[in-house]
């Protein structure tokens, strides 16, 4: 069954086309990663779909709703909570605050609002909540260090676990192993597989490190100057002649997961 379902999406940026009439339908339950060369319109797919940039065109339907234009905060408390680029976690705060804020945060339309609006303070639901989630995402020793002491891999996990607060149905990660060592990427693929297999999210991905994307993708939708190029399991991505020339062919790390696929 399908949980996201994009048609005819496109982004026009003056005379740019960014994201080019595509049609992309995402499972739910699925681990579905989104690839393709630099400026190929990955983000700018994940910030129409997350609400953070309108459309010039085109239509997202999430769980049979029509949520194209809604505002952020709107996609967010229907279940569609994504990361970005850079892991956004509150440096100055602690492990455990971070994961608090999470609960209120996404689903607000500003910061502010969240840490100082006088709407609604942390409830101990919100607190049983946080705890929770820092043993899931593997941080209980770090429960009140301050996130900016933590190592990459630490807070990037951080990062999903602040998504995680907003009780995703969709998680969209931007660029998760981006920076990370093999090991970080090792324990990032575990938590991302966990956060499907024991919370049922559907777990949406953009993603550069091909041996991050063809080992824990059951499906892959290569980009390419904001058109589809291609879209299947690992291996028949790995095998697409079009998609090597466009894309894993210009990456040597790339060709060796491919010929492994
Ligand atoms: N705000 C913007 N204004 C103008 N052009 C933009 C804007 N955002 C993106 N673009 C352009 O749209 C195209 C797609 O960019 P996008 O960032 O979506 O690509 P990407 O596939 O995510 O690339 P990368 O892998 O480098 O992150 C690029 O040509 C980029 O320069």
């Amino acid at each position: 069954m399908s949980q996201l379902k994009v048609t005819g999406i496109t982004r026009r940026f003056g005379g740019l086309v960014a994201v080019d009439a595509l049609d992309l339908t995402v499972e739910k339950g699925a681990i579905h990663g989104i690839i393709g060369p630099n400026g190929a319109g990955k983000t700018t797919l994940f910030s129409m779909i997350s609400g953070t940039l309108a459309v010039s065109g085109g239509r997202i339907e999430f769980e049979g709703r029509d949520v194209t234009g809604l505002p952020p905060h709107r996609t967010v408390s229907l279940g569609m909570v994504r990361t970005f680029q850079r892991s956004a976690v509150f440096h100055h705060f602690t492990v455990v605050e971070n994961l608090l804020l999470g609960t209120h945060l996404l689903a607000r339309p500003t910061v502010l609002g969240s840490l100082f609006g006088s709407h609604r303070r942390f409830t101990s639901a919100d607190l049983e909540a946080a705890e929770e989630i820092l043993c899931f995402i593997g941080l209980a020793d770090y429960r009140d260090a301050a996130a900016e002491t933590l190592p990459l891999g630490h807070q990037r996990s951080l990062g999903i676990g602040i998504a995680l607060a907003a009780k995703p149905k969709l998680l969209m990660l931007d660029e998760p192993a981006a920076g990370m060592n093999r090991t970080e990427s090792e324990a990032l693929m575990q938590l991302i597989r966990d956060v499907r297999d024991r919370m049922g999210a559907t777990v949406l991905l953009v993603e550069h490190d091909m041996q991050t994307v063809m080992g824990l993708c059951e499906r892959i939708t290569v980009l390419n100057f904001g058109r589809k190029l291609a879209e299947g399991r690992p291996a028949e991505i790995a095998a697409d002649s079009a998609v090597i020339e466009a894309y894993l062919g210009l990456d040597e790390d790339a060709q060796a997961v491919a010929a492994h696929a």
